[in-house]
Parts: structure tokens; sequence; C-alpha cells
């Protein structure tokens, strides 16, 4: 199977500093890939590479078979690939509704979006969004009023209205309560029937559950790659990550 994402030898570079160190990755159509990994790892690094938010300086990204490294952000936007970030980035003071009319592919300006008349289509479009969403409830709710995990619901379904063939995730659960993540495990399972994720997460239990293949990334360099079950028993991922992550969790729950 032709992979629709394909990061050769990826490198980037702050100021002298090797933030990635030479990455290879594949991502397969409609395929889920979780990447995991200590702060300062390079996760999001990786992400902001693959959109040219971060330059890359050597290695090439494809996608869909075409070199995209270093394109302009918007172009790579418009061929097809969606980037959420940690932080929600909503209108509050609009609704859910007028939120995803905003961001339907080939609309321009808020003024523009918002006054034209609302075809049948992009209706039914922003209905679909908002059961994948799980918001359909919300539509005319004002984004203010809902609660952070609704928040960033609506902003994948910002990202999703757009119709992209592969959605980037940045932590897309931080912040959320147990329910919230679970509920947005069940999201991203319901997108990847049409969409290819890579989603970075620090939570191991929402990595269960939406996990086909997690990548482990470590100072810049990918350390392991495999299922939850190859990662879980990986020595190396232990030492480095899932141990430190016990240890955490152990002291949390004494202090
Ligand atoms: N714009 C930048 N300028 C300089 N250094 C940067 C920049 N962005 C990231 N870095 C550094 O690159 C390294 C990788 O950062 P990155 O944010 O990709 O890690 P991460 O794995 O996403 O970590 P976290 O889990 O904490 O978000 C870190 O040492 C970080 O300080």
């Amino acid at each position: 199977m032709k992979p629709i994402l394909s990061v050769k030898d990826l490198q980037v570079v702050f100021s002298g500093f090797k933030a990635l160190k030479g990455v290879t990755l594949e991502v397969g159509d409609r395929e889920i890939v979780t990447i995991i990994g200590p702060n300062g790892a390079g996760k999001s690094t990786l992400l902001d590479a693959i959109v040219s938010k971060s330059p890359v300086a050597a290695g090439k990204v494809y996608f869909q078979g075409k070199n995209i490294t270093n394109k302009n952000p918007y172009e790579i936007a418009r061929m097809g690939i969606g980037r959420k970030f940690q932080n929600p980035n909503v209108y509050n003071e609009l609704t859910v509704f007028e939120n995803l009319l905003l961001s339907l592919k080939g609309d321009h300006g808020i003024f523009d979006s918002i006054t034209a008349k609302l075809t049948k289509k992009k209706r039914d479009k922003i209905i679909d969004v908002l059961e994948i969403i799980g918001l359909l409830n919300y539509a005319a709710t004002p984004v203010a009023s809902l609660s952070h995990g609704q928040k960033q619901w609506v902003e994948i379904g910002m990202v999703i209205a757009q119709d992209p063939t592969l959605v980037l995730l940045d932590e897309p659960t931080a912040g959320m309560t147990p329910e919230e993540t679970h509920a947005t495990g069940e999201i991203i399972k319901s997108l990847a029937q049409n969409h290819s994720v890579v989603a970075i997460e620090h939570d191991m239990e929402f990595v269960k559950q939406i996990a086909e293949r997690i990548i482990v990334l470590h100072q810049g360099e990918k350390l392991a790659e495999g299922s939850v079950q190859e990662i879980q028993n990986n020595p190396q991922v232990i030492e480095v990550y899932l141990g430190r992550e016990k240890i955490d969790v152990d002291v949390a729950a004494r202090t």
C-alpha cells in the first residue's frame, strides 16, 4: 500500500540545536498513528516541519507522492493536511455552527463567510461535522459557553470541515476530564473512517484506546515503532518514557 505521508530522514535545527536528527516514518490511508515521547523529544517540531511551520534543514516530506518539503503552509493546507494545535483557536463570541462555517473549504474572510448565503451543501457538511464531533445539540451555542473539552472538539471540527486527507493533532486531550478524553478517542476513531490521523499524546490510556501504530520519539530520533503491545514491552521505551510516566503517576498518587 502506498503511504499518504512519507517523511524521510527529516532534520530540523534551531540555532545550531538539532531538534530532529533524521526521522523517517510513513502514514497509511485512514491509519491512526500516535506519537509519544518525553518532553522535548521533538514531537511538536515533527508536526511543525511537516506543515512547514518549522523549516526543514535536511530530509524530505512527501504527501500523496508529492514533495512538500518547506512548501508554503497555506499550500500544504490546501493540498489536504489539516493541523490542530495544542490550544483551542476558536472564535469564542460566535456559535459552534458559525465557527464551522468559517472553516469550510473555499470560504474567505469572516464577514463574507457569515453573510454569504448558506447553501444546502454547506449546511449538510456542517451537520456531518457536528455529528462527528458530538456537538449537534450545541450548534447554536456560543463557543464561549462550552467546556474546555468541547472547545477542543470544535477545533477538531474546524480542521475536518476543510476536508483534509491527513489530520495532525497535537495533544488533543490536553486539559480534558477522563470522560472528555475518552469521547475524544471515539471522535478520532470515527475520523479515521475517512481521514488519516497523526496524534501526539501523553495519556497512555488514550493512546491504547486509539492507537493502531505508535512511534516513540526521544531526543530528536525515532526510538521505537510498533503496536501498543510491542511498545509497552520495549525495554528502551520503558526506560526513557513509560517507566518514568509510571513513576510520575506513583509519586502523584502518594502526594
Ligand atoms: N522555535 C524553537 N526555537 C528553538 N528551540 C525550539 C523551538 N521549538 C522547539 N525547540 C526545542 O526543540 C526541542 C523539541 O521541542 P518540541 O516542542 O518539538 O518537543 P515535544 O516532544 O513536542 O515536547 P512536549 O511534549 O514538551 O511538547 C526542545 O528542546 C525545544 O526546546
